[in-house]
């Protein structure tokens, strides 16, 4: 293995390559949060679908010398419709969201004129204009436009959109169903009581958590010993029950690194296996024989996440139908020497008063090193071979 390292470029192009779209699925808009929409959406109606009122006050029509005390002659509450103005010496109580009045075409809001019964006395010199606080039918877009594309994460706007056109279940990218394994003997449950040489389980929940914040939640945590019969039964079962393995651990070179083999040994095909980059060299991607996505992660905490967040995160959420947006930001700070390898470093991320992104670089001791982790927002990628001025452009992935 890694005779040849690939680049970081060259492996996303790989893992996008080998990755088939997600299928898509219908289900409850309430359900659709954080999914990435998969059809169009056309307006209903015109939007808004009648001549809206804006304001809380009284429709009139309007006139070029209007009559400055007007007699109430009804009221038209969102929701309600029927009232129609007859006299132009009237006018009509509405609420904000109310159908307009026929006959009417200017509002005037409350805090406008002084109101005596049924008689409403205009304030002095006040001059409405004709159509005011009217928003009209039709003047958002019209009946059966296209309101929605698909390839967007249902957020807040897009769900008001979706709602607002009664799309009550809604086509999405199917979440597929993945797997975490963690791989060693050393590792117990965040529960356990330590004894020597052990430590707990924490990158699967890491793991997860950047899955999830992807909208990926259909995930499972598995542990398996380092025993090559148990790793390679186990992993068996898994690719049968899901679209995504994730490992983290047994892919570098030591005795009981058996999980390249063992996966090969179950029809999975190596996509790649060492990326020129620290962290995260050693990891191993491949295809399952149902088209199973396999992401075997190295398994020290900092070079799993930077993978996950490098590559396996972006590669489902464009199998999902998503663009993931390309974001650089300015470097700050120590970026350290340059390697023949890539290098992520983990950094906060702030604005400065111009509107540029800065990135911190926050130094670190090792990829096992999680503790300098705390607190930042992502890593930023250094191209290998060349030293980063302070200010440099750099591609940054947020956790
Ligand atoms: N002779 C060589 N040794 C190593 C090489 C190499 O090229 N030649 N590469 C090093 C690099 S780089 C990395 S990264 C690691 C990757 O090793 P593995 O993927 O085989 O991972 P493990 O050895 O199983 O674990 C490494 C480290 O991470 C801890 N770990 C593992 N899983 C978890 C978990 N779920 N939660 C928390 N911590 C975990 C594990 O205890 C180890 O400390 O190999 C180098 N070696
Ligand atoms: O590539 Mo390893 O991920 O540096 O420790």
């Amino acid at each position: 293995m890694m005779d040849v390292l690939i680049d970081t470029d060259a492996a996303d192009r790989l893992v996008a390559d080998m990755l088939p779209a997600l299928p898509g699925e219908r289900i409850a808009l309430r359900e659709a949060i954080g999914r990435v929409l998969r059809q169009i959406v056309r307006a209903e109606t015109a939007q808004p679908p009648f001549d809206r009122v804006m304001m809380d006050g009284v429709a009139l029509r309007w006139r070029d010398e209007l009559s400055r005390r007007l007699r109430v002659a009804g009221a038209q509450m969102a929701g309600e419709v029927g009232q129609a103005l007859r006299d132009d010496d009237d006018c009509i109580d509405v609420t904000t969201g109310a159908v307009l009045p026929e006959g009417c075409d200017c509002v005037i809001p409350v805090e406008r004129f002084r109101r005596d019964g049924d008689v409403v006395a205009l304030e002095e010199g006040y001059d409405p204009a004709r159509g005011q606080f009217i928003h009209r039918r039709g003047a958002d877009c019209a009946e059966g436009a296209v309101v929605l594309e698909g390839g967007v994460r249902i957020g807040g706007p897009e769900m008001s959109m979706l709602a607002s056109n009664g799309v009550a279940t809604v086509e999405v990218a199917r979440a597929p169903r993945i797997a975490i394994i963690s791989t060693g003997d050393e590792l117990v449950p965040v529960e356990a009581t330590l004894r020597p040489g052990q430590i707990r389980r924490s990158n699967d929940l890491a793991l997860a958590a950047s899955l999830e914040r992807g909208g990926f939640d259909r995930v499972s945590l598995h542990h398996v010993l380092d025993d090559r019969d148990a790793v390679r039964d186990s992993l068996d079962a898994l690719l049968r029950a899901h679209d995504v393995l994730v490992l983290s651990g047994g892919v570098s070179m030591g005795q009981r690194d058996f999980v390249p083999d063992c996966l090969e040994s179950l029809g999975v095909r190596c996509v790649l296996h060492g990326i020129a980059q620290r962290p995260g060299k050693p990891i191993w991607v491949g295809i399952g024989p149902e088209s199973q996505a396999v992401f075997a992660l190295p398994g020290n905490p900092v070079s799993s996440l930077v993978c996950m967040t490098r590559y396996v995160r972006p590669a489902l959420l464009r199998a999902s139908g998503l663009a993931v947006p390309v974001e650089y930001a300015s470097i700050r700070g120590d970026t350290g020497k340059p390697l023949r390898l890539a290098r992520f470093l983990p950094v906060r991320l702030e604005s400065d008063p111009s509107g540029t992104l800065l990135a911190h670089a926050r130094g670190w001791s090792n990829s096992g090193d999680f503790t300098a982790l705390g607190g930042t927002h992502g890593i930023v990628e250094l191209p290998p071979e060349r030293s980063i001025a302070e200010g440099a452009p750099v591609r940054v992935f947020r956790w």
